[in-house]
């Protein structure tokens, strides 16, 4: 099949993780769309997808330059003086001057308080909306510099509750990868994800038709097929919505090994619920009210005794297991 975008990937993985239908439908309602909400979508598809059609398969992404992808190998995205209110609350200001730069090659983890804003830092990095004031930069270029198939080959979203659609586990894999893959790489990115074991034992293996959104599977083996969707797109930007739930230790942990593989050399946001991937994180920036409150490394940030020393103590972060 061909590689849908992964911008209707991500898409469909925001709404599912965010669990906010109506965010996706006010969205879609607004008068004044970021085009980058189409992203390679077809006229017109945008709202059945937005309304859990399955996503339509267009060979668009094949046609996206690499622009983005060199770029973002090149260099930092980041986020400069960024104001944002969402188009159906414009008078509520979400997030106000924010700086954030994601260094080439390192994990920032976005760590704060629900509601804080780190979902829509994500949405925006994703440019599922544009900023009303200050710029989106890759590599210092301007996110509009670069149309939405090239954004969306540098940039891949694996959220904490991942939508597969109905298909085969090897369709749910490829999709996203622009361009046509094999079975071998299929096969190859599902092994790094620490997927092959469970999919070789499933009926039909990589062949094994998936339920309505991905329901035969468990929480876990869900996660790793993303995992593997978002290895074998080999986008060099990677932001990972990290799962709250609880899984069993063995799933856990498989999920962390597969993680780590993913995000080794590129450039990642984390939105970090973890204590051992804060502490992992090359940088963690801590969110208040639609604002950096405090950045720095683990050991800097406790020393500081300030909002992320409090945040750790008050809200916590789960614990029991290491990386
Ligand atoms: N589509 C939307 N329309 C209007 N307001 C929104 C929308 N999405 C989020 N918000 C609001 O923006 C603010 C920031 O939300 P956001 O989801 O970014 O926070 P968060 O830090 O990711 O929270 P959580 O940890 O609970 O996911 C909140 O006040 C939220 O209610």
């Amino acid at each position: 099949m061909y590689a849908t975008q992964g911008a209707v990937n991500t898409l469909s993985d925001l709404r599912r993780a965010s669990g906010a239908f109506d965010r996706v439908r006010s969205l879609v309602q607004t008068s004044d769309p970021d085009p980058s909400m189409y992203g390679a979508l077809p006229p017109g598809a945008w709202w059945e997808v937005a309304n859990g059609a399955q996503p339509v398969v267009e060979p668009y992404a094949d046609k996206a330059g690499d622009a983005a992808v060199v770029a973002a190998k090149g260099g930092d995205l980041e986020l400069r003086n960024v104001w944002f209110s969402y188009p159906l609350r414009a008078d509520l200001p979400v997030l106000s001057d924010v700086n954030l730069t994601l260094r080439r090659g390192t994990v920032t983890a976005l760590v704060g308080r629900s509601g804080a804003g780190k979902s829509t830092v994500a949405a925006l990095l994703s440019r599922f909306y544009s900023p009303q004031r200050g710029a989106i930069l890759l590599g210092e270029a301007e996110a509009g510099s670069f149309t939405r198939g090239e954004w969306a080959r540098a940039i891949a979203m694996v959220s904490q509750e991942p939508v597969l659609f109905s298909g085969t586990i090897a369709d749910n894999i490829s999709y996203g990868r622009f361009g046509r893959c094999s079975l071998e790489e299929i096969q190859a990115a599902a092994e790094a994800a620490n997927a092959h074991e469970f999919i070789k034992r499933l009926p039909d293996g990589y062949k094994t038709v998936v339920g309505e959104r991905g329901t035969l599977l468990s929480g876990g083996q869900r996660q790793r097929i993303a995992i593997a969707r978002a290895l074998l797109k080999d986008s060099p930007v990677i932001i990972l919505d990290e799962a709250t739930s609880a899984l069993d230790a063995v799933s856990e942990k498989l999920v962390q090994e597969a993680i780590q593989r993913l995000v080794a050399g590129r450039t990642v946001l984390v939105i970090a619920h973890r204590l051992s991937t804060v502490q992992a994180a090359d940088q963690i920036v801590v969110m208040a009210n639609g604002q950096i409150a405090e950045r720095g490394t683990h050991e800097e940030l406790l020393a500081a005794s300030g909002p992320y020393s409090e945040l750790m103590s008050s809200q916590g972060m789960m614990l029991g297991y290491s990386v």
